[in-house]
């Protein structure tokens, strides 16, 4: 399982912490408001226990100077009150905050979802599944709570310093300023804090995605972990995994110890420092016994927001990496547009045709030919064609450049004359459909994996369910009715509970239900067995009569359906006929069909006629 890092993982940080963690506020507009009041209500609280000492003052004043103890029961019903008003304020803070991050979180999540629905193929091909996985879950998650709790608290406490400090130094210069002197060091090292801590949090946020994707990877293939007994390697690879995500834990925790340390033993030096000049001072007479007190009540208050800088600081520069991460994604260009002004194709009738078509991967090494070199091929309204070419010429990759999974790299691929670029995405997709032989079903009900393609449809309509019985009995997938709630069963996580030529049969149904002008299907049938096989094809003819169909072939048996066989050959077609025809005349084709699986005498000898005839004979 090897290792793959997310492409833009080790680009340039160009942005300040600010200014990075700005680019979040689109989502965050609509719960500004909340989240303004949540730090009001917060600053009240703030200011309100920095109010306590000041009554204290005046409390220790009277009590000392008069020796009058009457007078202290409204100073303590004060402080009383101004406690409760604290609790409610802060109460006020939560209940103001939590709610609309949450909706931030979900704002967040829903675009990341909507970017990754957008994004081309080639993007997934080269993101791990894992990063993604934790991009969408654990970073949004520091987020919001960065959001609701982290930047509240930085303001409110970094406000609460700055009065307190004022504060401190009213009642003696001497003694705010050794208060402030000792918290400089604190600021200085949490700049410096910055650069060391950001690094590692990168890492262990791309560590944890990538740990995410192991579990993903060997849950999915469990079972042939477990069938080559490569449990114990899976998990190997994991621990290794798992121990470095640690390792760099340990790192991000002793980083978050530093500044502690230092966050714990200045406040303890300055209040050493404070008490000396405090008792000094009141020795001399310069602060009363009551200032004294009240100052010593202010600096115990803002020991908290003192400490608290520390994590803070830290969780802002986490949420810097997850907000990094994210835009990492969000920022993707997708290649695979609509365009501006897009054409239609008015009555479609299903001329497929590719023009001088040129593809390469992006990883392709420079002076390796293109994948595709010059793919010219034209399908009439309501033809068949099977596709076919040694294992890896492209014929899947060809298949899937008809519903621009990919993007050619040269020429053009046209649907009755109009170039599929200029087609808004949904109308191509309306126009062809595609089965894979990697058949994906969704967690959904088979009545919605099988009409996933007609969002036209009420899928509870008495017309859905026409759509659907034919889908079925075309691909011979009625074992669906048979199920414990037939059509309405939640086939497993992508129906896994079900065997291999069944989920075919069901992703064959929904190319089928489409009801596409053009079918695009990339060896669909692989996993039936020859008569389940024949069955399907003889409904299938019926449906392609209408239909303009393209058919990646791995049996000679898939190559009996077709009107015509296209053969390519490295990246070009090189012969189009029929099987019959072929077989006559190709030595590449004969080579490429004796190849192919299957035990169909008919198929490998030169007979009169076209496939159709043979197969139907
Ligand atoms: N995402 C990708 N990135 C880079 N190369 C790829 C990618 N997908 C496929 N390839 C390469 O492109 C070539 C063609 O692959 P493709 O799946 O289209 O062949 P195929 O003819 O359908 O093969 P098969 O008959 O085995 O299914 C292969 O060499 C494959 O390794």
């Amino acid at each position: 399982m090897p290792e793959r890092t997310p492409p833009s993982a080790a680009g340039p940080r160009k942005l300040g912490t600010a200014a990075a963690l700005w680019r979040i506020y689109p989502w965050a507009k609509p719960a500004v408001p909340s989240i303004a009041l949540g730090m009001g209500a917060a600053l009240v609280a703030a200011l309100v226990a920095l109010s306590i000492p000041l009554v204290l003052e005046n409390l220790v004043d009277s009590a000392l100077e008069n020796g009058d103890g009457a007078g202290i029961w409204p100073a303590v019903l004060v402080v009383a009150g101004l406690g409760i008003v604290e609790a409610i304020m802060i109460a006020l803070r939560r209940w103001f905050v939590l709610t609309p991050g949450t909706h931030v979180e979900a704002r967040l999540r829903n675009s990341f979802y909507e970017k990754l629905q957008d994004l081309p193929v080639a993007f997934h091909d080269r993101w791990q599944s894992g990063q993604l996985l934790s991009r969408a879950m654990t970073d949004l998650n520091l987020i919001r709570r960065w959001l609701a709790f982290g930047l509240v608290l930085f303001v409110v406490n970094t406000v609460t310093i700055v009065v307190g400090a004022v504060v401190l130094f009213t009642w003696s210069p001497l003694l705010g300023a050794i208060f402030i002197a000792c918290a400089v060091p604190i600021w200085i090292y949490g700049f410096v804090f910055e650069k060391k801590y950001s690094l590692i949090a990168r890492r262990s946020q791309d560590q944890a995605g990538d740990l995410a994707t192991t579990v993903e990877e060997s849950v999915h293939g469990i079972r042939v972990l477990k069938a080559f007994g490569r449990g114990s390697y899976a998990l190997d690879n994991f621990a290794h995994q798992a121990e470095s995500l640690r390792g760099t834990e340990i790192e991000k925790a002793k980083a978050i110890a530093g500044i502690w340390y230092w966050l714990l033993l200045l406040p303890d030096i300055a209040f050493a420092l404070c008490l000396l000049g405090g008792v000094w001072l009141a020795s001399t007479g310069e602060l009363s016994v009551a200032q004294l007190f009240a100052f010593f009540a202010t600096a115990a208050i803002l020991r908290f927001p003192i400490e608290s800088i520390g994590f803070l600081l830290a969780m802002t520069f986490d949420t810097r990496t997850a907000s990094d991460r994210f835009f990492e994604v969000m920022n993707e260009i997708n290649t695979i547009t609509d365009p501006e002004r897009p054409s239609h194709v008015e009555d479609v009738r299903g001329r497929l045709v590719f023009d001088d078509v040129h593809f390469r991967f992006q990883d392709t090494p420079v002076g390796q030919p293109d994948l595709l070199d010059g793919v010219d091929l034209e399908l009439e309204p309501g033809e068949t064609m099977a596709l076919i070419g040694i294992t890896g010429s492209g014929k899947s990759t060809l298949t899937a450049l008809t519903t621009r999974l990919y993007e050619v790299t040269g020429g053009r691929i046209l649907i009755d004359g109009v170039d599929i670029r200029d087609l808004s995405r949904l109308e191509l997709r309306r126009h062809m459909a595609m089965a894979f032989e990697d058949a994906t079903l969704f967690s959904a009900s088979i009545r919605e994996n099988v009409l996933l393609g007609r969002d036209d449809l009420d899928l509870h309509s008495p017309e859905a369910d026409a759509v659907l019985e034919e889908a079925l009995d075309i691909a011979q997938a009625g074992f669906a009715r048979e199920l414990p709630q037939g059509v309405e069963t939640t086939v497993g996580e992508e129906g896994l509970s079900l065997s291999g030529g069944q989920r075919q049969r069901l992703a064959l149904a929904r190319a089928v239900a489409a009801n596409p002008a053009v079918l695009v299907l990339d060896d669909p049938l692989s996993a039936l067995d020859v008569d389940t096989e024949a069955l399907v094809e003889a409904a299938l003819r019926r449906v392609l009569a209408s239909t303009t169909a393209l058919i990646v072939a791995h049996r000679p048996s898939t190559v009996m359906l077709a009107d015509r066989v296209a053969l390519l050959e490295k990246g070009r077609i090189t012969a189009v006929g029929t099987h019959s025809s072929l077989l006559a005349s190709s030595e590449h084709y004969r080579f490429v069909i004796s190849s192919l699986d299957d035990d169909d005498p008919a198929v490998s000898a030169p007979a009169e006629g076209d496939g159709r005839q043979e197969v139907s004979s």
